[in-house]
C-alpha cells in the first residue's frame, strides 16, 4: 500500500474579482513508504496550495488523499512541515525548542526529554549550542534547529516547502547534504516542493513536474541514482534539460 495516494485532487479559490480561480485541476500520484518525491513547478502554479492540502491544512474541493490507505487525519506530529519561513520559537533555547514537541508519555520526564533534545541537536551539528537562543544563531544554524525539531518527533512524512530557499547559496547546498545524511540514518517519506530543479535532482527519487495554473502533473521523472550525486554529468544534464523544457525553458542548442 502506498504511504500517500492522491487521486483526482482539485481546488479553486474565490477570485478577488468574483468567480472562481481554479488552482489545482486533477492531480494524481502515489508515494511509497521511504520514498523522496520532489514536486517542481513554475511560480504561482499552486505548489504551496498543493502542499497545504497534502499536509492537511487545507481541504481539497474534490478527489481523494489517503495516508496509509486512510483519509488524511489532518495536521499531526505524523507529518511535519518545514517551510522557508521557519518556525523556531525565539524565546526558547535550542534545547527548549527541541523539547517543545515531546509531549507524549513515551518521551519520559524532563531529564530524558532534554537528553533526547541534545542527541538531536548533536545530530544536526549543534553540539555546544543547546543553551543558545535563536538570535545567537546564523540562518543555517536556525535551519538545523528546525530539522532537528522535525526529526525528534519521528514523523512518518516530512513535507518540505522550499525549505532552504531563504538561505544563501552555499548554506543551501550544505543543508541538502545534511538532510540526506540524516535521512540515510532515519528513513522517512519525504515530499519536497521546490522551484529549484537542481535541488530536486540532487535529492529526490522521483520528480513530478507541475503545469502552470490550474495545475496538473505534466511530467514524471525517475532518478535511480545513488547518493552523493554529481549535478554535472551527462545523465544529469539530460534530465535537467528535459525538466526545464517541461517548465517552458528551452536551453540553447
Ligand atoms: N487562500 C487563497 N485565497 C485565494 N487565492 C489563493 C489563496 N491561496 C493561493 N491563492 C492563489 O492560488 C494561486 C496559487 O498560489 P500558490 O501560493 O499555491 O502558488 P505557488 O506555486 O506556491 O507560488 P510561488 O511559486 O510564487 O510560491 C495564486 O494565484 C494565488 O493567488
Amino acid at each position: 500500500m502506498p504511504k500517500i495516494a492522491v487521486s483526482g485532487l482539485t481546488k479553486s479559490f474565490k477570485a478577488a474579482k468574483g468567480g472562481q480561480l481554479p488552482v489545482i485541476q486533477g492531480v494524481d500520484f502515489e508515494v511509497a513508504e521511504g520514498e523522496f518525491v520532489a514536486i517542481v513547478g513554475p511560480s504561482g502554479c499552486g505548489k504551496s496550495t498543493l502542499m497545504n492540502i497534502l499536509a492537511g491544512f487545507e481541504k481539497p474541493d474534490g478527489g481523494s488523499l489517503l495516508i496509509d490507505g486512510q483519509p488524511h487525519p489532518g495536521p499531526s506530529p505524523q507529518g511535519i512541515v518545514i517551510s522557508q519561513y521557519g518556525s523556531v520559537f525565539p524565546w526558547l533555547t535550542v534545547q527548549q525548542n527541541l523539547m517543545f514537541g515531546l509531549t507524549g508519555v513515551e518521551h519520559g520526564v524532563d531529564a530524558e526529554r532534554a537528553k533526547l533534545a541534545d542527541h538531536y541537536a548533536a545530530m544536526v551539528g549543534l553540539k555546544g549550542f543547546e543553551n543558545a537562543y535563536p538570535h545567537e544563531l546564523s540562518g543555517g544554524m536556525l535551519k538545523r534547529v528546525e530539522l532537528a525539531r522535525a526529526f525528534i518527533v519521528k514523523p512518518e512524512i516530512l513535507y518540505l516547502d522550499e525549505p532552504f530557499s531563504a538561505l544563501d547559496a552555499l548554506m543551501n547546498l550544505r543543508m541538502r547534504n545534511e538532510l540526506l545524511r540524516i535521512l540515510a540514518e532515519e528513513k522517512h517519506t519525504v515530499l519536497l516542493i521546490t522551484h529549484d530543479v537542481d535541488e530536486a535532482l540532487y535529492m529526490a527519487d522521483r520528480i513530478l513536474v507541475l503545469s502552470p495554473r490550474p495545475t496538473r502533473i505534466q511530467a514524471r521523472f525517475e532518478l535511480d541514482m545513488p547518493h552523493p550525486r554529481r549535478l554535472i554529468s551527462p545523465e544529469m544534464d539530460q534530465l535537467r534539460e528535459a525538466i526545464l523544457k517541461e517548465l517552458g525553458l528551452e536551453m540553447p542548442g
